[in-house]
């Protein structure tokens, strides 16, 4: 078995499958995929990607540059019929970002020149890639420069003991960042406490923070250590700061600058050796300012300060991101489901993400749990209608209709395939693609066929 995975990439409906065929009995570990919504994923195990761009229409090569854009890392060979060179739109493309073309039906031996060549050189690139699958190990998705740059501060900052204080809108990854700045410190053997201030009720959160002594009040039957003595020698995470009483935020200053506590009840100062790292999706300046937080509080905090981007402004990992819920949520996912249609990661990259990184999970979960066909569908998605740009609309209302026009046509010639297909004007291997695509059923006497026709192309 050769060691470049190769993806191949259907764009104008035809001749790749036949494509993957022969490069697996050749030896080569293949990935064969509908459309641009498989690059990002597949980039992770493939070096080398096989554009199949037909006559090379402008609508082709559109989705051509969203697959570049989307899957940097990768060498791409253009396939193409032999009209396709005629276009100055794909000779420029091809010359700017190709390895190379080449042209259908295929000069095999040729081919297998080139795709050795390619493999050396992914194996290269592999190589280099080596520091961003570092960053990978925090558990955080994502290359955009605000991500890079995140990134970067995590690593600097993880160095001191020094209080951090992480800004950014709820469901940036703030408690994400804070893990990883922990993961970094010298602090890694030892716990990682979080504690939400605005999820504590007030009456209890100075004796979660502190512990208290048994009898302290009505109910403490027992001694308590609060959360900041089970941080002992790692790092104690203050999410929603912000929202931290006034008198607490006088206690919680006291023990930054003495280092020691007492629990509620209690009578003796206890030692404790923890870095916090503290964060909030209001701005402490203004709260500050409006006499909700102290000043001095404040300053002690905010000795180093990171700032996690809105996803918004980072709206090119929204791809990434994506394929990482939807590897997460393995176990839940219907073996059929591949993955995204190019027209759902269109509309993601068109929704503005309210609620950020973790609305963006939730989306993906519901969309593995709603879809009834092998690629994501915009709908599948749920986003509300009124945020998607017109681009997106655009889509959404195209995949309905493409959706329409072949239920329709197959209803019209009593679901016969051939029928169909040449109504469509569009192959018998298109039509099973778009069906599957659909989630419409096969018709019962075309089932046999098809499943024929596939175990024939493995
Ligand atoms: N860069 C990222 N890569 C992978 N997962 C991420 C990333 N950023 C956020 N997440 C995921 O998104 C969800 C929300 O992240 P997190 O809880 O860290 O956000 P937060 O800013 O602390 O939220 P809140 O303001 O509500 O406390 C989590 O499931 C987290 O794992």
């Amino acid at each position: 078995m050769k060691q470049a995975h190769i993806l191949c990439l259907d764009l104008e409906g035809g001749g790749m499958d036949e494509v993957a065929r022969r490069l697996q009995q050749l030896g080569w570990q293949v990935t064969l995929a509908a459309d641009a919504a498989a690059a990002p994923l597949a980039q992770r195990d493939a070096g080398v990607g096989l554009l199949g761009v037909g006559t090379a229409r402008p609508q082709t090569l559109e989705l051509v540059e969203r697959c570049l854009q989307s899957a940097p890392g990768m060498e791409w060979v253009a396939l193409c019929e032999e009209v396709a060179l005629e276009g100055v739109a794909f000779r420029r493309q091809a010359l700017e970002s190709f390895f190379d073309y080449q042209v259908m039906p295929l000069d095999w031996p040729a081919m297998q020149h080139v795709l050795e060549h390619l493999e050396r050189r992914a194996r290269l690139r592999q190589c280099q890639s080596q520091p961003a699958a570092a960053g990978d190990a925090l558990g955080m998705v994502g290359r955009s420069a605000g991500m890079q740059q995140l990134r970067q501060d995590i690593a600097k900052v993880a160095q001191t003991q020094a209080s951090v204080l992480i800004g950014g809108e709820s469901g940036t990854g703030k408690e994400l960042a804070a893990r990883a700045i922990h993961d970094c410190s010298t602090r890694r053997d030892r716990p990682f406490v979080a504690i939400n201030c605005a999820a504590v009720a007030p009456a209890l959160i100075q004796s979660e923070l502190f512990g208290h002594e048994r009898g302290a009040f009505t109910g403490a039957a027992a001694q308590k250590r609060g959360l900041i003595e089970t941080a002992q020698g790692g790092t104690l995470f203050l999410d929603e700061i912000g929202d931290l009483p006034l008198d607490l935020q006088a206690h919680l200053l006291r023990f930054l600058q003495n280092r020691t506590l007492t629990r509620v009840g209690g009578l003796v100062d206890i030692e404790v050796d923890v870095r916090v790292v503290a964060a909030s999706h209001v701005d402490l300046a203004s709260a500050v300012a409006q006499g909700r937080f102290r000043e001095d509080l404040f300053y002690r905090l905010n000795v180093l300060a990171l700032q996690v981007p809105p996803l918004r402004e980072r709206i090119e990992d929204v791809p990434e991101l994506a394929q990482h819920f939807f590897a997460r949520c393995a176990a839940d996912r219907p073996a059929r489901l591949q993955g995204f249609s190019r027209q759902a990661l269109a509309a993601m990259l068109g929704y503005a993400w309210p609620g950020n990184v973790r609305e963006l999970y939730n989306r993906v979960l519901r969309a593995v749990v709603m879809s009834d066909a092998r690629w994501i569908g915009v709908a599948d998605l749920g986003l509300p209608r009124t945020q998607l740009v017109a681009g997106a609309q655009l889509d959404l209302a195209r995949t309905q209709a493409e959706r329409e026009a072949i239920h329709q046509t197959l209803s019209r010639v009593g679901n016969n395939i051939t029928h169909a297909a040449r109504d469509l004007g569009i192959s018998r291997m298109t039509l099973y693609r778009l069906m599957d695509k659909h989630g419409l059923a096969l018709p019962a006497r075309e089932v046999q066929d098809a499943h024929w026709r596939r175990e024939n192309l493995r």
